[in-house]
């Protein structure tokens, strides 16, 4: 069965654990189960008057003895399972990272981070605790019930007298399978709207800043609170079966307590039994009733753990949408052009395609600059570039390699890519910079840092490069953000570099440094920037300009400017926005 996988392997690997937990539980019970057949005894004596003070003393010791070998066993038995279970717990979590390590841009467009957080934490430890808590109680309430009978056949009590008295409890597989399905169903409906809680949650705790900055709290908890709403009526209904699943457990042991009690007692009076075997058989459905009990709870989590196990198998059945052909070649990208031919892509087949009729050549060692109106697909190009998103095949290739036939580390580890908005991580300034290659000596970084303008910021933090920036990088301001993430490019040395509207956040004189030290460090070696200010890229070999996802001019600056149109209108805006602001400075 499919949602069997995740644990097949687990066992597949565990089996002799969980067996010799299992005949630790069994141990554990064969000694347990005396104690109702000693006391019995003890009661025998004490109506024929054989009791004496010595055999007070050894009753007492035995009882003890029996104590103390029932908690050993039981505790190994436990801690086994306990165990394995918390390594299965690594083990997934472990294997749902790469999993998701492995997934497109594509999957995390479509799965928000809360949900992915959710399956990380709720539905592995749901499942955690029904292969070891679960295990457990189960394997102690069977081990128990086989042992008491079959203490109680040896200890001489009529086969009908045992069938009376336990029997009923027998029942309680008959209603697992009577609302387990009920109960498992609203289990899986609480586990998404758990994730989607958990999402919710994320967003609302990452936007938190912009809700305060718009004084939005009531709205944002409003929304909040009807994403709990919803939960808390799906719990409801789950606690609905539950609790009747709950409470019919414990009412088939009273059950069983009485038919015992009425039948026991009878046989007592009649003399077909001691007072010790009735003592004994009362004792024996009363240590029944708890462990079945709790298998009332265990049914419950190992239905609520099926759900999650469902949850997760299926995650891990989704298969990236990238993938690297199986004959995927190395590709040196120094020398290789870039060749786009009558690219047109959409992101889903019911969307408006971002890109249409794309084609461009840019020649190794090439700047090219690319400007358009928000929206106009520059990003979406560059994201097929670095095959994020898969391009239709023959339309983009480097060199003669087609990219969706060359291995991807080989490609993205020849594109520096810096985008808009760089994540920084809760690490140093250094172990940010120095991302793709941890090793790289304080020099480079420090050169790197120096190119995209940003030492001097950060020598004036108080540990200088060993400075850890806080959640997000959230200790530096937007600018000194994105400039931190360009020289996370610029240290990569590769031979393509993208600069994504890397600059847009700075000013425009540092911008112009910026550019400065790009066109000096990136001579002969390919460059693509995509600006919205021309100065940004009036220098390239080639501009494009992108208009709902067309190319609708290509040229030099001065030819753009000359041929007219959008480019010249911006030229023109843009200027005319300096000479004000020129002006405002000296006036
Ligand atoms: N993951 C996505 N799924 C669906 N549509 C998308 C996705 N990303 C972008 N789009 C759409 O594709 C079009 C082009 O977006 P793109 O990000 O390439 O524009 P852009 O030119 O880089 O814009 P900007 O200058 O604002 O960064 C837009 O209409 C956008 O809504």
């Amino acid at each position: 069965m499919k949602s069997q996988r995740l644990l097949a392997d687990f066992f597949r690997k565990t089996w002799p654990i969980y067996v010799l937990s299992l005949s630790l539980h069994l141990t554990s019970n064969l000694i347990n189960v005396y104690f109702p057949r000693v006391l019995g005894q003890f009661t025998d004596k004490l109506q024929a008057g054989e009791l004496t003070r010595p055999l007070v003393v050894d009753y007492s010791l035995l009882l003890l003895a029996i104590g103390i070998g029932t908690v050993l066993f039981n505790g190994g038995a436990m801690y086994l399972v306990m165990y394995v279970g918390r390594k299965f717990e690594f083990v997934v979590r472990g294997r749902l990272f790469r999993h998701f390590t492995q997934m497109s841009e594509r999957f995390y467009a479509g799965n928000g981070v809360g949900k992915l957080l959710s399956y990380f934490m709720n539905d592995v430890t749901a499942v955690r605790e029904s292969i070891s808590m679960g295990f457990n109680s189960t394997a102690n309430a069977t081990m128990l019930l086989l042992a008491a009978v079959a203490m109680m056949i040896v200890g001489g009590i009529p086969y009908y007298l045992i069938a009376a008295s336990v029997l009923p409890l027998l029942l309680i597989p008959a209603i697992v399978v009577y609302l387990g399905p009920a109960i498992r169903n609203r289990s899986l409906e609480v586990q998404e709207a758990l994730g989607t809680m958990t999402e919710t949650a994320e967003e609302q705790f990452g936007g938190v800043r912009v809700t305060k900055k718009f004084a939005a709290e009531e709205v944002m908890e409003q929304r909040f609170g009807r994403t709990v709403d919803r939960i808390r009526a799906k719990q409801l209904r789950l606690v609905r079966v539950s609790s009747c699943f709950q409470a019919l457990v414990p009412f088939l042991g009273t059950i069983a307590l009485i038919a015992a009690l009425a039948f026991g007692g009878y046989l007592t009076i009649a003399g077909t039994i001691t007072l010790g075997s009735f003592v004994a058989l009362t004792l024996y459905v009363r240590m029944l009733m708890n462990p079945l009990q709790q298998i009332g709870n265990v049914i419950n989590t190992i239905q609520r753990a099926r759900a999650s196990l469902e949850r997760l198998n299926e995650l891990l059945s989704q298969r990236s949408d990238i993938v690297e052909a199986d004959d995927a070649q190395a590709v040196e990208l120094t020398n290789a052009a870039i060749r786009i031919d009558n690219l047109t892509f959409a992101y889903g087949p019911s969307s408006h395609p971002a890109l249409r009729n794309i084609h461009l050549t840019v020649r190794p060692g090439q700047t090219l600059g690319i400007i358009g109106r928000t929206g106009s697909g520059k990003t979406t190009l560059m994201k097929l570039l670095l095959r994020t998103y898969d391009p239709p095949p023959g339309t983009i290739r480097y060199g003669d390699a087609d990219v969706r036939a060359i291995a991807l580390e080989s490609l993205r580890g020849g594109i520096a890519y810096v985008p808009q908005d760089g994540f920084l991580f809760s690490t140093t300034i250094r172990d940010n910079i120095a991302f793709y290659r941890r090793e790289e000596p304080l020099d480079s970084v420090e050169a790197a840092a120096r190119s995209a303008q940003i030492y001097d910021n950060i020598a004036e933090l108080p540990d200088r490069f060993e400075t850890r920036l806080g959640e997000r990088g959230l200790t530096l301001s937007g600018g000194q953000r994105q400039r931190t993430s360009l020289a996370r490019g610029i240290i990569k040395n590769a031979p393509i570099l993208i600069l994504d509207d890397s600059v847009s956040a700075v000013d425009a004189v540092t911008e112009q440094h910026i550019i400065e030290e790009i066109r000096r460090e990136r001579k002969g070696r390919t460059t693509i920037i995509i600006a919205h200010r021309i100065s940004a890229i009036r220098h390239a070999d080639m501009i494009v300009v992108l208009d709902g996802g067309v190319i609708t001019q290509r040229g030099t600056h001065a030819e753009l400017l000359k041929q007219g149109g959008l480019y010249a209108e911006l030229y023109a805006i843009q200027e005319e926005g300096n000479s004000h602001a020129s002006a405002a400075g000296h006036s």
